[in-house]
């Protein structure tokens, strides 16, 4: 199966009181991945929310990630996805078995996409693209990275950090094949527009 889409990025802060109403808009407009992003330590509500995702996602045909946690996609039976400091791949892949989707965080840098791909990671994220306000301090990649991860790579490539509607042509134009977005999604004022966001990130990958 081959990802490219929309990859939306849940944020515990910014959806707080609408989640999945919000969450549900943006499946309604078209998710190809969609991330349970949750930094807390609740591991109750970690569970209960999880799975209220996984359930939404089996009815919109979305397959669910989970941020950091390879213990609890496991014990849900979807995704996952790491960064430098969350561990492993090989063992998590071998975790959750060869059919899992398991990302890798890559920053800027071309030799860690290799290195998780020989890992077993399905996809690379480079970032941050654009100033972040979800993740300000995360290290920034540029658009020529993009190009030889093209040439270099065969997992699709995700891109993520401070983007939006405005912004993410020229990443798709350099051939990101996941767009992974939290306020360029979700910081909406209604579930229409966060629908409609979710159409219009589509429209630029040209998925129908
Ligand atoms: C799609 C995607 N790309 C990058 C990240 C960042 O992962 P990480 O560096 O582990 O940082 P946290 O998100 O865990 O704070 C991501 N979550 N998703
Ligand atoms: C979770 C995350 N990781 C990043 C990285 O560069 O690795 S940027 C980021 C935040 C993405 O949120 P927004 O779309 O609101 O900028
Ligand atoms: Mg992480």
């Amino acid at each position: 199966m081959k990802l490219r889409g929309l990859y939306a990025v849940t944020d515990s802060q910014l959806l707080a009181g609408k989640f999945l109403a919000y969450v549900e808009a943006a499946l309604e407009g078209g998710v190809t991945l969609l991330q349970y992003r949750d930094k807390s330590s609740d591991e109750a509500r970690r569970l209960r929310e999880a799975e209220a995702l996984r359930n939404l996602c089996e009815r919109y045909k979305t397959q669910l990630i989970i941020n950091d946690d390879a213990e609890l996609a496991a014990r849900l039976g979807v995704g996952v996805h790491l960064g430098q400091t969350d561990g492993p791949l090989a063992p998590v892949r071998a975790l959750l078995g060869h059919k899992a989707i398991v990302g890798s965080t890559c920053h800027a840098s071309l030799e860690l996409a290799e290195q998780a791909v020989n890992e077993g990671a399905s996809y690379v994220a480079f970032g941050r693209f654009f100033n972040s306000s979800t993740k300000p301090g995360a290290p920034s990649a540029n658009l020529e990275l993009l190009e030889q991860a093209r040439i270099k790579l065969h997992v699709p490539i995700c891109a993520i950090g401070g983007i939006t509607l405005e912004n993410a042509a020229p990443l798709v134009a350099h051939g990101v094949d996941l767009l992974a977005v939290v306020h360029g999604l979700f910081g909406a004022d209604s579930t229409a527009e966060v629908t409609r966001r979710a159409r219009a990130f589509n429209d630029l990958l040209l998925i129908k």
